[in-house]
């Protein structure tokens, strides 16, 4: 445990793996809140990722029915609908023998996906990535980085640009994205089609119903639907195409690894009939090898580089009194990197993941999803599409190296972004007998 200073506020960072499954599970009601760096505009001031104290309790039972399993299985069309879009693009690219930035191919399909879960719509970005929703997600994805000093470093400034239309997040964008849930809610309805397209618009009609019946914890997410839809492109966008892209590109460094993952796709996924059949939520199950890359791949490249959370009342940690309101930092990155906990940890082993290997070990030396009652609500809906995804692309082709490939991969200081890109190309698989 030592003390940072960050963002002109001093801050605790644990290392120790009790103290932190201590934070995040055993006192957590004194670890609620996640810490505020900036001072966000509605709606973003009511996503669960910003939300504090019993107000999130009560947005985080209202949401968690969108993530159940009944609900997953639904929304998995969804997702099979459009990789089987990501499919025909791969096809086209490996027939002109075709260099491939997985990066930027992997994120126009997780762009789509969003689309179809969380706002009901069909977008194409894999055909067409200027199309409208793309370019204004983006803008909350990369938002205005001056602002955003501004507002970290003089708050007051930062409410005078916003006076005059400088905010941190595109004032335009946040306007086109209320307006398309709104108008989307409406065509829903008016559709009688309320109920039947199992996306997160269906959770928000049913939440209206239990409104006007009186459900109180519902009528939370009501108050402030267009602030969890955004949460699906806020926290579901970056992650899952990084986990992606760089899954693939280990494979496509790592061949033998590769060639397990495909042996197993081809002994369970049999049944299924042609490699260009996508698997859907049933087959996925049980893909224990490609479930090991995918946690490898997360191990070495956490979309999240740190959790963070804010002491909510006064406790003492392992002798040290941490007073209300001091933010403590769970560095998962240099967890996941540490030679003591993971031999070896530059390599790309997706044995450490066998069950044998992961029941010896701490169960928080690995947090890509984060820990206890504030971990990641989105973990399962971003394992599906993961699944579904690479199940049916390493069926289908091989992911080999390319003269632009750049391996090791040299990370950018701010983010999990490989400098050089994620260069590959793709071959057809030999059809099997
Ligand atoms: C591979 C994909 C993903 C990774 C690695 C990931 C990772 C994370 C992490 C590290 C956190 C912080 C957890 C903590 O503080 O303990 C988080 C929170 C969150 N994630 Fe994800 N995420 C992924 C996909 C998604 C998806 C697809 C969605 C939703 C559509 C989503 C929605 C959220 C939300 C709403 C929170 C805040 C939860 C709360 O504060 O109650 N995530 N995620």
């Amino acid at each position: 445990m030592y003390g940072w200073i960050g963002f002109k506020k001093p801050a605790i960072v644990l290392q120790d793996l009790d103290l932190i499954k201590d934070v995040c599970v055993k006192h957590f009601n004194s670890f609620v809140d996640r810490r505020v760096i900036l001072n966000f505009e509605p709606p973003f001031d009511q996503t669960l990722l910003s939300l504090f104290g019993d107000h999130w309790k009560r947005v985080r039972s209202a949401v968690s029915p969108t993530f159940s399993s009944g609900r997953l299985k639904k929304m998995s069309r969804h997702v099979e609908r459009n990789v089987r879009s990501l499919q025909r693009v791969l096809g086209q690219k490996q027939e002109r023998n075709e260099e491939i930035e997985l990066k930027d191919l992997m994120s126009r399909f997780t762009m789509d996906t969003i689309a179809s879960t969380g706002f009901g719509l069909d977008i194409d970005t894999l055909g067409d990535p200027e199309n409208a929703f793309c370019v204004h997600a983006k803008k909350f994805i990369n938002p205005n980085m001056i602002v955003a000093l501004v507002g970290i470093f003089c708050p007051p400034l930062c409410r005078l640009l916003a006076k005059f239309g400088f905010s941190f997040i595109s004032s335009k964008a946040t306007y086109f994205f209320e307006k398309a849930i709104d108008s989307a809610l409406e065509v829903r309805r008016e559709s009688g089609d309320a109920g039947k397209m199992h996306d997160f618009l269906d959770l928000m009609i049913e939440a209206e119903k239990e409104q006007t019946e009186g459900g109180e914890e519902r009528r939370h997410m009501v108050d402030s639907h267009a602030g969890q839809a955004l949460v699906f492109i806020l926290a579901g966008y970056d992650t899952v195409s990084i986990v992606l892209s760089f899954t693939l590109f280990l494979l496509a460094k790592h061949p033998q690894y590769q060639k397990q993952v495909q042996e197993e796709l081809d002994q369970k996924l049999c049944d299924l009939g042609p490699d260009d059949a996508v698997p859907g939520y049933d087959s996925v199950q049980g893909l224990n090898f490609l479930e090991q890359c995918i946690s490898e791949a997360m191990r070495m490249f956490p979309p999240g580089l740190f959790l963070d959370r804010v002491c909510t009342e006064e406790i003492n940690l392992a002798g040290v009194k941490i007073p209300k309101g001091m933010p403590v930092i769970i560095p998962v990155y240099a967890i996941h990197m540490d030679p003591e906990l993971w031999e070896q940890p530059h390599e790309f082993r997706p044995e450490r993941f066998e069950p044998e290997a992961k029941e010896s070990r701490h169960q928080f030396a690995y947090m890509p999803f984060g820990h206890g009652p504030r971990n990641c609500i989105g973990m399962r809906l971003g394992q599906l599409e993961l699944k579904i995804a690479l199940a049916m692309m390493l069926r289908r082709f091989d992911v080999v190296p390319c003269e632009k490939t750049v391996y090791p991969v040299k990370l950018s200081k701010m983010q999990v972004m490989a400098n050089d890109g994620l260069w590959v190309k793709l071959e057809r698989r030999a059809v099997k007998s």
